[in-house]
């Protein structure tokens, strides 16, 4: 993949639930490195087109591309490749509730293929730090707040060094103050990793406070560069 490729590119793409059209003719590209807000009203196609995104819903129709994959592909979900280059962050954090922080880290790690203890260990020291939980590794996820958990989800998708984050409502289940922090964790890892972020959100403040491009569903259609109403 060349650089002047876009890291996300739809075209014509219908995104279905089952049999029912969610979004017709959707075209979209997102380059390297950009951060891109999904905006729409509940059940407008936020998540689904996500998950068309990730693997979870099949692009039936049209084409696209995600970090190099044609999505078209059968079984491109499976590709190992595809998984080491796209970073998932959900709402509900999604943690393994069993084990610890380290211990959900280092799970993906080995699904992903790491073998190396050292790397292993180094690369979950090297997360955590990053979003800011050095010492907690060895918490389990009950015992962290929600904003906690919601860096460990961060951290779990970072662990592959990934081109691009899909982020399902992410500050969805926070109050301001942990959200503002989740976000600046997000722009910075955009920032400085070059990371591109597709992140959905029905939180006005937060766009209000962190502006950036903004992409919205609304009548089964995904508009391009929307227009923000504010009031
Ligand atoms: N698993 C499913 N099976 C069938 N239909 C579904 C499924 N998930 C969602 N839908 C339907 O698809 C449409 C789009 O839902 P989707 O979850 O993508 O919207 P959304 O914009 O993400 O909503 P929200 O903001 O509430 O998360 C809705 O009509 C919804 O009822």
């Amino acid at each position: 993949m060349t650089s002047e490729q876009p890291i996300i590119q739809l075209s014509n793409a219908n995104i279905y639930q089952g049999n029912a059209l969610v979004l017709s003719d959707v075209n979209i590209s997102i380059n390297k490195g950009e951060f891109v807000y999904l905006i729409g009203k509940t059940g407008s196609g936020k998540s689904s087109l996500l998950k068309t995104l990730y693997g979870d819903l099949p692009l039936k129709e049209g084409s696209g591309e995600v970090v190099g994959f044609d999505l078209k592909k059968v079984d491109w979900k499976k590709v190992p490749y595809l998984r080491r280059n796209l970073g998932v962050v959900f709402q509900d954090f999604q943690l393994l509730t069993d084990r610890t922080v380290h211990d959900n880290l280092e799970f993906v790690l080995k699904a992903t293929g790491w073998k190396d203890r050292k790397d292993i260990e180094d690369k979950i020291n090297d997360v955590l730090e990053k979003v800011g939980l050095r010492t907690k590794g060895f918490k389990m996820p009950y015992e962290l707040s929600g904003g906690e958990q919601q860096r460990v989800d961060i951290a779990r998708a970072l662990l592959n060094a990934p081109k691009l984050i899909l982020a399902d409502e992410p500050t969805g289940n926070l109050d301001p103050e942990t959200s503002d922090g989740i976000m600046q964790l997000l722009f910075r890892i955009c920032r400085e990793d070059g990371t591109a972020i597709l992140m959905a959100t029905h939180d006005y403040i937060v766009l209000q406070k962190f502006p950036s491009r903004v992409i919205r569903t609304e009548n089964g259609q995904v508009a391009d560069n929307a227009a923000i109403n504010f009031a």
